[in-house]
């Protein structure tokens, strides 16, 4: 009978049609149906076999807004591995007078809990020739291949397009993937100042303050700058029709620019800023805000139609009483929302099951296009021998009410208290280790290991020497007039 097999933690055979068992190191699991990956067409009844989930863009242990973010990579990653997601791409973020290695390092530090394997984007929040000579060694020795840019947080981590425009450039000479956070972070400032002085100081004035226009203008942006920069694009947290128009553009004109909508984006809408009771409000605080449901129909159109490539969380995830730091002035409410442990379920629940997105297609945009974007596959990402055995055996008929009360992260509430899922991992295996079994977590903590990320060759390569090509050459001309003066 047709198996995958994995030994010490790789899988040494994968069966591409049917997968009637996995047998890991002398342990087997049986009856668990088809193998399915980005890849594979087959259509079948019963659970099936998939690479586990990545999330592309989490933020533990972050220090933001006076505070750090609640989960941990203890706990962070549990939430991950319990809603099948297998690898989570967190960020090293360079404090005031940090140089980036430094700030590479406390994440190194802190990673040492994590029960599955991890990377890391680093932040650019600032730029001399420090950062210019530190995004080296970043690339050519710590094995981190993207950066991220925040054009939002007037005041704190946001960089100018002047310093934006040199770390691209940067990013192409070293083979590098710029990140951006796109929101224009001058009129966010500007309007949550005018609200708050129009007293309106609630958690309703945080999606007033960040309009689709803040976004979409943004986005424009960094994508007019890349392109000049002559270096690939990703744009994280994409939560509008704005964002999303200016990505479809550009990579109808042929430009490498990648969209990421969240999955809170996907299924919450800003009806939640209004609600009567400020923590629920300030609970879902988070930018780009929840947009209204046209923009949701865009996100869900983008990840069928392939302009949006991978559904993230932005894991931020912070406690009521942390949120409370905002009572009377929306702006310090800290920013973000939890989503590692709901994210697959929900995925299957809202996209597959309404029949918006194929099987086939979930997978690609919650692993196998992360794992290719960011420079990991086949190693992450796959059912292929010789892949990390990273393994969801996905039960597409199990269910359960979204709880608080029985979540692996550390905060008290969930943002998708009480939303019913279908779809859930029945195993969930990190490096051949079965770290969820039916439910009930049987992790490790530090059995997670840093995936280093190598430099792109193909993408950038091929943009540089069309760079080279359009360079400007000054015209060796024959006759040249005399000057007129
Ligand atoms: N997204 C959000 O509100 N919080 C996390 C920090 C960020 O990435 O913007
Ligand atoms: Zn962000």
């Amino acid at each position: 009978m047709p198996s995958t097999v994995i030994k010490n933690g790789t899988i040494v055979t994968a069966d591409l049609t049917y997968t009637a068992d996995v047998k890991i190191e002398g342990e087997t699991i049986t009856e668990i149906g088809t193998n399915l990956s980005g890849d594979t067409t087959l259509d079948a009844t019963g659970c099936y076999v998939m690479p586990g989930g990545i999330d592309p863009h989490t933020h533990l242990e972050m220090p933001f807004m006076g505070t750090y973010s609640t989960d941990d990579f203890h706990s962070g990653t549990q939430a991950a591995l319990a809603g099948g997601t297998t690898m989570v791409v967190d960020f090293a973020i360079q404090q005031p007078g940090q140089t980036l290695i430094e700030a590479l390092q406390m994440w190194d530090n802190k990673s040492g809990r994590a029960h599955c394997d991890f990377s890391f984007h680093m932040a650019i929040t600032g730029w001399d020739e420090q950062v210019f000579d530190d995004m080296k060694t970043v690339v050519q020795e710590k094995g981190i291949n993207s950066f991220k840019h925040f054009m939002a947080y007037k005041g704190a981590m946001m960089v100018d397009d002047d310093e934006m425009y040199a770390s691209f450039q940067r990013c192409a000479e070293l083979g590098a993937l710029p990140l951006v956070h796109a929101e224009n972070g001058d009129v966010v400032a500007q309007m949550q100042a005018k609200l708050m002085a129009e007293g309106n100081d609630g958690p309703e004035g945080h999606a007033y303050s960040r309009p689709p226009e803040v976004e979409g203008e943004a986005v424009n942006r960094a994508i007019m700058l890349a392109d000049m920069a002559g270096v690939p694009l990703y744009v994280v947290h994409t939560s509008c029709e704005q964002a999303h128009e200016a990505i479809r553009r550009a990579r109808q004109k042929g430009m490498r620019v990648y969209g990421e909508p969240l999955i809170q984006h996907l299924v919450l809408d800003e009806s939640e800023y209004f609600d009567k009771d400020w923590d629920h409000s300030a609970r879902r605080v988070m930018s780009p805000p929840f947009r209204n449901k046209q923009h949701q129909d865009s996100l869900w159109a983008g990840l069928a139609a392939g302009s949006l490539q991978c559904v993230a969380t932005d894991h931020c995830a912070f406690t009521t009483e942390q949120k409370r730091f905002g009572v009377g002035d929306f702006t310090k409410i800290p920013n973000g929302t939890g989503g590692l442990e709901d994210r697959l379920p929900l995925l299957w629940t809202h996209g597959v099951r309404t029949g918006r997105l194929t099987m086939n297609e979930f997978v690609a945009v919650t692993s196998t296009n992360s794992a290719k974007i960011l420079n990991m596959y086949p190693k992450k990402g796959a059912v292929l021998a010789g892949a990390d055995a990273d393994l969801v055996v996905w039960d597409p008929e199990a269910t359960k009410t979204i709880s608080a009360k029985t979540q692996q992260s550390a905060i008290d509430y969930n943002v998708f208290e009480g939303m019913e899922v279908t779809g859930l991992p029945r195993f969930t295996l990190t490096r051949g280790h079965v770290a969820v079994e039916e439910g009930t977590m049987k992790s490790r903590e530090g059995h997670g290991r840093f995936v280093k990320r190598e430099p792109f060759q193909s993408v950038n390569r091929a943009l540089s020497q069309w760079k080279e090509l359009m360079h400007p050459r000054k015209v060796e001309r024959t006759g040249i007039p005399a000057s007129g003066v």
